[in-house]
């Protein structure tokens, strides 16, 4: 059997626990499978990029690199998290584009094939993941690496038209021709990506979806909505009842309901309009007042990049507003935190939520959705309220679909969620629970990597 490995930026090395669906799905999967998983390390050193760390545990062989302030300033805070994230999520009004980062995420880029080339053998088959990488197997092909390569991209694919906004935009997606498979969170990710290559690559699209180009090369493409480590979350919930920080949570709710929402603080997560929306529910259903807890974890992520910290300075402002307007000396209607908690943990959370709001303004997929529908009781699940613009809607259809820029239709979904009857809950949560636990992580890994093995190279 072939050797698996695996690249992305963000690498879960053992007893590292950082937020990111990324970093959680690979995990799961890397555990099964076993082989080689490569990527930063996560330091940022005082200079010469390129140092490598070995670490075995079980199967799996990490080997990750240091990264000095340059380069992680132009590549990660700068071109990824500056110009391809915000574009890739249609905030064209945010991108910053400059030379010098894009330069210096292609110079990181070289480095990861410098150093990880000689790591691998012809037999292997390699995953590279996400935007971070996206030039990382045409410079490996120059390099002589003739082993079969993968992409999934966890973001979305935003239109042709949005990407054609991005300075020489045909010079970073036309990379990813190199590859012998690219994958998508969701079918229209992927036909996104066909017209892309269609209108900007002169590519015809062959009957099974394979992109064919004018010179020849063949790339196929296909939606593979990550999925996440379904029984081991729904044990882990039930298990975390006895938790202390769970028993803590649920004394401190005396009795009231729980909203709860998870999410990096990113502005692609909706937060300001996620507050604003619970603040119009307390204000247009009255009768409510007081009854329910709202619970934002949101741990504090990219936070060199200005963007981040101004999202954090607008999200403390509009928490105290809604708390100042709405709190009694008896119930703080919102509880904001920027803590990062143990995956262990959260499922104890979601299990005592009896609404889970999940609003991105754009999504690749959000596995905090499909957590939180996987932790709750059989006998008893909470309500999901979802935006029908994260990648997750595709699958679950049957939760409240809301539009995140709607705040009143959120407000409404919030109070339908906290009333929904237990006959509707049950059905509901049964409908969702189909595809979370038929296309879990296991298979999402299993389908891409079979079909990866099937393409002809
Ligand atoms: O590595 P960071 O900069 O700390 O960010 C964390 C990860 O965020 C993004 O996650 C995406 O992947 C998830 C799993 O497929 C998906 O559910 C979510 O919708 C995406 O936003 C990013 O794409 C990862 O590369 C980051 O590691
Ligand atoms: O304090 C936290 C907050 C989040 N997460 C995990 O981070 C992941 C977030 O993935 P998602 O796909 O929802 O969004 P992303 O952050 O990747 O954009 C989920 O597995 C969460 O359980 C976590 O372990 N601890």
């Amino acid at each position: 059997m072939s050797r698996l490995v695996v690249v992305s930026n963000r690498v879960a090395v053992p007893g590292e626990s950082r937020a990111g669906g990324l970093a959680v799905g690979l995990e799961a999967a890397l555990r099964t499978h076993g082989g080689l998983w490569f990527g930063w390390s996560g330091k940022v050193v005082r200079e010469d990029s390129g140092r490598l760390h070995e670490q075995v545990e079980g199967d799996v062989r990490y080997v990750t690199m240091d990264l000095d302030r340059p380069d992680h300033d132009a590549y990660y805070n700068g071109f990824a998290n500056r110009t391809l994230w915000p574009l890739l999520h249609s905030r064209l009004d945010l991108v910053d584009y400059a030379r010098e980062t894009r330069a210096g995420y292609r110079r990181v880029n070289a480095l990861f094939a410098d150093k990880l080339a000689p790591l691998l053998r012809d037999s292997d088959v390699l995953w590279i993941h996400d935007y971070h990488l996206i030039p990382l197997a045409a410079l490996l092909r120059e390099r002589g690496v003739g082993c079969r390569i993968g992409f999934f991209l966890h973001v979305p694919m935003p239109s042709a038209d949005l990407v054609s906004a991005l300075p020489e935009h045909g010079r970073l997606f036309g990379t990813l021709y190199a590859y012998d498979l690219v994958g998508f969170q969701t079918v229209r990710d992927a036909d996104r990506f066909r017209t892309y290559a269609r209108i900007f690559g002169g590519a015809s699209i062959e009957a099974d979806g394979t992109v064919a180009l004018p010179g020849g090369g063949r790339v196929a493409v296909g939606a593979f909505p990550i999925g996440i480590d379904t029984n081991r979350i729904a044990e882990q919930s039930a298990a975390a009842v006895g938790k202390p920080a769970v028993r803590a949570l649920r004394e401190s709710l005396s009795g009231r309901q729980l909203a709860i929402g998870v999410d990096r603080l990113d502005y692609s997560k909706g937060l300001p309009e996620r507050f604003r929306a619970f603040g119009r529910y307390i204000e247009r259903h009255p009768a409510e007042r007081g009854r329910m807890t709202f619970l934002q974890i949101a741990p504090v992520s990219r936070g060199d990049v200005a963007e981040y910290q101004h999202l954090r300075d607008q999200l403390e402002g509009i928490a105290g507003h809604i708390n100042g307007t709405h709190a009694e000396p008896d119930w703080t209607p919102l509880r904001y935190v920027n803590r990062n908690f143990a995956h262990a943990t959260l499922t104890g959370f979601y299990r005592m939520a009896s609404v889970g709001l999940v609003t991105p303004l754009r999504d690749g997929m959000n596995l905090v959705a499909k957590e939180y529908v996987a932790a709750q009781d059989p006998e008893d699940p909470g309500a999901l309220v979802l935006s029908m613009l994260a990648g997750a809607a595709a699958e679950l259809d049957a939760a409240l679909l809301v539009n995140p820029y709607d705040l009143d239709g959120v407000a409404d979904a919030i109070a339908r969620a906290s009333a929904m009857p237990l006959a509707e809950r049950r059905d509901r949560w049964e409908s969702m629970m189909r595809p979370i636990r038929g296309y879990d992580i296991h298979v999402w890994c299993q389908r891409f990597l079979e079909r990866l093995g099937e393409v002809s190279v």
